[in-house]
């Protein structure tokens, strides 16, 4: 099942003098359910343009974007941001947690959202996070946690919403390599028992190693689209 497909995907960003810059110039993808893609390149190849414009974050200049069928290049504002909060989970480099609230909250908070049962958001973020193995900080708040550990609420917070995706934009960029590894054997376990689709941009090696499919883009263009037949474990 095609989970993203996008067609001619193009932005451009006018620059005050002179040339226009185009950060992504005609991408075709289509990534299917259960796939566990890197997005790699070069720095200022386009690999943020093309999660934040996956992501729904950010319109393009010009192309199609499907998410499970649905054409979200085409949302008026207000319908985008109920399509990205039902199905589209996002991990950012910087955490993004919200500093006030608890692991257990800042799980829940998405749920909320939702307009979810109360007793079913409860369990469901007690779930998530012993699933990323924080059983044991569901009450602390973001500063009483490892960057490794509140990268592992990022996680478990994109997926409270059931999301159809998970983008995460260099998700092990600030973490030490024994958290980074943790965080990597967190979603390879997740994509691989319960066939969450994630797709992340990065640098690391590290990352790179663990991805199925590696996707690389070179002055806003697909050069390479490489699928592993094995994962490297
Ligand atoms: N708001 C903006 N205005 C003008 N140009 C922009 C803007 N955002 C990005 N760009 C340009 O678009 C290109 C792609 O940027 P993008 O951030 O997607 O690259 P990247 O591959 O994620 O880079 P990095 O690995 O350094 O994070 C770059 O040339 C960048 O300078």
């Amino acid at each position: 099942m095609e989970v993203i497909k996008t067609q001619g995907i193009t932005k451009v960003y006018n620059e005050t003098k002179g040339v226009p810059v185009y950060a992504l110039n005609g991408v075709d993808l289509v990534i299917k359910k259960g796939e566990f893609t890197a997005v790699v390149g070069p720095s200022g190849s386009g690999k943020s343009t093309l999660l934040n414009i996956i992501g729904g974050l950010d319109s393009p200049t010009a192309g199609v974007l499907e998410v499970g069928g649905t054409d979200i290049s085409k949302l008026k504002e207000s319908k985008l941001i109920d399509f990205r909060l039902n199905n589209i989970g996002f991990v950012f480099q910087a955490y993004n947690l919200i500093p006030v609230l608890t692991a257990k909250e800042n799980v829940a908070f998405i749920m909320q959202l939702q307009k979810r049962p109360k007793k079913e958001v409860d369990q469901r973020a007690s779930e998530l996070l012993a699933e990323v193995g924080l059983g044991d900080r569901l009450n602390n708040r973001p500063s009483e946690l490892s960057g490794g550990q509140q990268q592992r609420v990022a996680v478990a917070r994109a997926l409270a919403s059931k999301p159809q995706f998970v983008l995460a934009d260099e998700p092990t960029a600030n973490l030490d390599s024994k958290s980074a590894e943790n965080l990597l054997d967190i979603m390879v376990k997740l994509n691989r028992e319960e066939n969450i689709t994630f797709v992340f941009s990065t640098h690391d090696p590290r990352v790179i190693n663990r991805a199925h499919r590696v996707v690389t883009l070179e002055d806003g263009k697909v050069v390479k689209d490489e699928h592993k037949e094995e994962m490297v474990v």
